[in-house]
């Protein structure tokens, strides 16, 4: 009752508002239910990202445990495609974590803000180029379990991926967490590779059926609505779990590299 009275009353920090006398908050960016994300600048005008723990989870001990971890991943993930950690602070009694401003559009925004249409050649080139950044990741046994449109970046030829905050290593893997029933959340947070797979599988339905226009009001699958390769429509079987799942990246990288010798533009 009484997290539940701190989430409602938790009022986010007004623009120009200075946070430790040094970062002025320029915007909110995004409102999660575990956090509060700012754009901020420092002195010099430089931009970052302020990410703020949610009062009423940082009175609950996996809170503070999810908050702590997602700056450990950031820190751990040494490469230009993930932002980078520079800071951990207390302002307030609220637990900050300041890090790198990726400049771009998030694939949510390509597609609903700037009707940006993706043929299945664009689809799965785009898949190929964040795979490879998804590798980095899986290769430091950890799981990101959140690659979703909006939070995946692209600017002038380079991704990015942001929001750590489900991220979990392999080794933190406990059975009873996604063992509540529900399938679709179970195949998306489950602690192993394949769930990365499973929701840029969505990623990638995300961006076929931006240039899809229907047809018929009849309620159809995916797989009767779009017309695509029948290479592309395994991989995509697969990443969904319908089929056998790819339980590491190397054959899907493999198969998608393969896809893409045989599509057109
Ligand atoms: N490092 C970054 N660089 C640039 N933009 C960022 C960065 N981190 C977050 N953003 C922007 O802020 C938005 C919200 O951030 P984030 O996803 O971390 O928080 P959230 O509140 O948990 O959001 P969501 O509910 O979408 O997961 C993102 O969709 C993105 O537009």
């Amino acid at each position: 009752m009484y997290s539940k009275y701190l989430q409602v009353s938790e009022r986010p920090f007004r623009r120009s508002k200075l946070i430790l006398d040094e970062y002025e908050i320029v915007d909110m960016l995004g409102k999660g239910s575990y956090g509060l994300t700012y754009l901020v600048k420092d002195r010099r005008g430089h931009p970052y990202v302020l990410k703020q723990l949610r009062k009423y989870k940082q009175y609950d001990e996996s809170g503070r445990l999810s908050f702590q971890r997602e700056a450990e991943i950031m820190k751990r993930l040494n490469n230009d495609a993930f932002p980078s950690c520079y800071r951990q602070f207390e302002y307030l009694n609220k637990c900050f974590i300041l890090m790198e401003f990726k400049k771009g559009l998030t694939f949510e925004q390509l597609i609903f803000d700037k009707k940006c249409k993706f043929s299945e050649k664009e689809t799965f080139t785009h898949l190929i180029h964040i795979l490879k950044i998804v590798n980095e990741i899986h290769q430091q046994d950890i799981v990101h379990r959140d690659l979703r449109i909006p939070n995946i970046l692209f600017n002038d030829g380079h991704y990015y991926i942001i929001d750590f905050g489900l991220a979990k290593f392999l080794k933190d893997n406990r059975e009873d967490e996604h063992n509540d029933g529900n399938i679709a959340k179970r195949l998306f947070r489950e602690v192993a590779f394949k769930s990365d797979f499973y929701a840029l599988g969505h990623f990638v339905l995300f961006l076929l059926y931006s240039s899809y226009t229907p047809v018929s009001r009849k309620n159809k699958t995916w797989e009767e609505e779009l017309s695509i390769s029948t290479e592309g429509k395994s991989i995509l079987r697969k990443m969904l779990q319908l089929s056998k799942p790819y339980e590491t990246i190397e054959p899907l990288i493999s198969d998608v590299q393969d896809c893409l010798q045989n599509l057109v533009d």
